[in-house]
């Protein structure tokens, strides 16, 4: 048996660093960053995909600035929505499969419940918008594709909310912070074991009868910025960090107190029923795996 040949992008990002750990046992893992491969460049990405031939594409890799991209739109298309496209088109040409990652952002969180894979999308954002522009361009070139959705990605490796708020917290003694906005804080270890049993599942069967599609993936339970950033502030005084701020001094806000460049959605809570039912896979509380990640920064 050859062993399988893997293209993992975005090498550097939350996501990606864990999926260097996690896709290891599967095969030849050829990691890039943007250093070895500019996304936005798509003759590049052919001659990436012509190189390294892979049986598998996985890419977490993505213009991810949620405000910047309002105003730097050119770049966050060019990565988020039309590369998958490419990335898809030579996937499809080699007979690879394509694992991606979109976001709880292609919905407006007007829902009263959790979103289910089929609820209507409405993107509210630029970042939004051009990630579900990279989910139908992916689509529209190859059946082989695996979309996985999730939210509020934090990991120890790279920039995240949880990371941001120790900072402040360790900088003043009181913090304002969103409390109308719900979601579920999503570990990068998560996604890459979850990606890898997908992978091995996916390497193993082959492609005819495997099931493809779109994808929720969030850890359980939801939270709201606000107590989410009390629990990661709470945690790191338990653990012994010295901060400014304590739980108690970080205030609740409404959304339209903090006006930021991007529309963030209100309810961002994902259904992931189907990843579960389908791939047989428990997901852990969202507090297991920040607890997990403080433990590991701090
Ligand atoms: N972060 C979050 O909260 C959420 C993320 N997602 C999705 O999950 C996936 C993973 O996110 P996450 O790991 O947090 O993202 P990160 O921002 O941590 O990492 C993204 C990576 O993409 C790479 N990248 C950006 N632009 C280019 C480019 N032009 N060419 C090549 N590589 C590029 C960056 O590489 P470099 O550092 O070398 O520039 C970076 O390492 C993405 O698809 C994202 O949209 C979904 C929901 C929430
Ligand atoms: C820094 C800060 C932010 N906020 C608010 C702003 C916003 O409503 C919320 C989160 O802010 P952030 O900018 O960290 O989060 P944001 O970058 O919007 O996070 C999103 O990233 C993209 C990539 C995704 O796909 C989403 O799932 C989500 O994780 O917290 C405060 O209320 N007070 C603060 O001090
Ligand atoms: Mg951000």
């Amino acid at each position: 048996m050859t062993l399988p040949r893997i293209l993992l992008t975005g090498k550097n990002g939350q996501v990606g660093f864990e999926l260097q750990r996690a896709l290891a046992p599967l095969g030849e893992v050829v990691a890039v960053g943007t250093a070895d491969c500019d996304l936005a460049d798509a003759d590049a990405i052919r001659a990436l995909m012509q190189r390294v031939q892979p049986q598998l594409v996985v890419n977490p890799a993505a213009y991810t600035a949620v405000d910047k991209a309002e105003s730097d739109a050119d770049k966050a298309r060019a990565v988020n929505a039309v590369a998958p496209g490419v990335l898809g088109e030579e996937a499809s040409r080699l007979g690879a499969s394509v694992i991606h990652y979109s976001t709880d952002y292609v919905y407006d969180g007007s829902k009263d419940g959790l979103y289910t894979e089929s609820d209507p999308v409405s993107p509210q954002s630029v970042y939004g918008q051009t990630k579900l522009d990279g989910e139908r361009a992916l689509q529209a070139v190859t059946p082989r594709h695996v979309i996985l959705r999730t939210s509020w990605v934090v990991g120890a490796h790279g920039g995240n909310f949880a990371k941001t708020m120790l900072r402040l917290a360790g900088d003043r003694d009181e913090l304002k912070v969103v409390a109308d906005q719900f979601g579920a804080p999503t570990s990068a270890s998560l996604i890459a074991d979850v990606t890898a049993h997908i992978a091995r599942q996916m390497l193993r069967d082959g492609a005819d009868g495997f099931p493809f599609g779109v994808y929720h993936l969030a850890a359980a339970g939801e939270t709201s910025w606000h107590a989410y950033a009390q629990y990661v502030i709470g945690e790191a005084i338990g653990i012994g960090k010295a901060l400014k701020a304590t739980p108690e001094r970080v205030l609740p806000i409404p959304a339209s107190s903090y006006p930021t460049p991007a529309r963030r959605p209100q309810n961002s809570r994902l259904d992931t029923h189907k990843l579960r039912q389908t791939f047989g896979l428990h997901l852990p509380h969202w507090q297991e795996g920040v607890k997990h990640i403080l433990q590991q920064i701090l």
